[in-house]
């Protein structure tokens, strides 16, 4: 369960102010896209979300407590350029961020503990579909198989709340088509709370649940700096009944995963992949 909440936020940068009077509630499992003209604080709301801001006066809560003032494993992220690191291999980067979070000296597991999080990674790269290339460096991948690499290297932390900025922006249409397919998936699967920045109207609304515009309500021309962005609209992208019947579509198939792979641990006796789709 993650709510989230921007109380009267704002963020100036010296004199300027970028984002004004933000107020916003967020229910549980939501998928929040926002839109807005290029240079009017999106990616800073989302930057906030992580910790990498703070806002300059209001207060943003997660599960009604004060957002925690460094960026935790709980928020994932997954940019429009690839946030993968080329010096590792497939695996390597997925499994990343387990390590530090379990060997916070070393950044490395040894033993029945690595192995564990080989699998789990492993699991996590056959559900984004890149299994096969395990082995290979992030350089080898077409720009499509790199962000569903960032995908796994952020849901493999099991983050309450996933946020992307513009993560399709620089895929061909084919695969970005493949890939909203993708995301919503995991979105039901993980049961996540997702914010999504795009430039793309026909993308927010195929996504998201709510759809919320920033833009500056009123302008100062000898000023530019004296007024901020804010929410301007603030759309109910799906209706209930939708997003009802999609949650319940979702669980069954989280049900048949169990099924088979429980079905599989008793037939072989050894550990099941952890989601295989039948
Ligand atoms: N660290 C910073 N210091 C000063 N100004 C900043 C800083 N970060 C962002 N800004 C300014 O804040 C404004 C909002 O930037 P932001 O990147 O949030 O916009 P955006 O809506 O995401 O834009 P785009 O759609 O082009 O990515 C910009 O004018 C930017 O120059």
């Amino acid at each position: 369960m993650t709510t989230i909440q921007f109380d009267n936020v704002w963020k100036e940068y010296d004199e300027r102010i970028v984002l004004e009077r933000v107020n916003l509630t967020l229910d549980d499992h939501e998928f929040l896209v926002i839109i807005g003209p290029s240079g009017v604080g999106k990616t800073t709301l989302l930057r906030m979300l992580l910790s990498q801001e703070t806002p300059s006066r209001g207060r943003i809560l997660i599960d009604g407590e004060p957002i925690a003032a460094e960026p935790t494993a709980d928020r994932g992220v997954v940019f429009q350029r690839y946030s993968v690191f080329p010096h590792r291999t497939v695996l390597g980067n997925v499994m990343m961020g387990p390590q530090w979070a379990q060997a916070p000296l070393l950044g490395r597991l040894f033993g029945a503990r690595r192995r564990a999080v080989e699998e789990r990674a492993m699991a996590m790269l056959t559900r984004v579909g890149l299994a096969e290339h395990a082995g290979k460096y992030p350089a080898q991948l077409s720009g499509g198989m790199q962000q569903r690499l960032a995908l796994a290297q952020a849901l493999i932390m099991k983050p309450k709340v996933l946020l992307l900025d513009e993560p399709f922006g620089a895929l061909d249409p084919g695969t970005r088509k493949q890939m909203h397919q993708l995301v919503g998936e995991l979105w039901e699967e993980n049961a996540m709370t997702i914010v999504m920045v795009t430039h793309d109207l026909p993308e927010a609304f195929l996504l998201g649940t709510r759809v919320i515009a920033v833009d500056r309500p009123r302008t100062d021309p000898q000023a530019p700096e004296r007024f901020g962005a804010t929410i301007v609209s603030d759309y109910e992208a799906k209706c209930r009944i939708v997003r009802d019947s999609r949650r319940f579509e979702a669980e069954r198939t989280q049900a048949r995963l169990t099924l088979v792979s429980d079905s599989f641990v008793s037939a072989g006796g050894a550990s099941a992949p952890a989601l295989v789709k039948d």
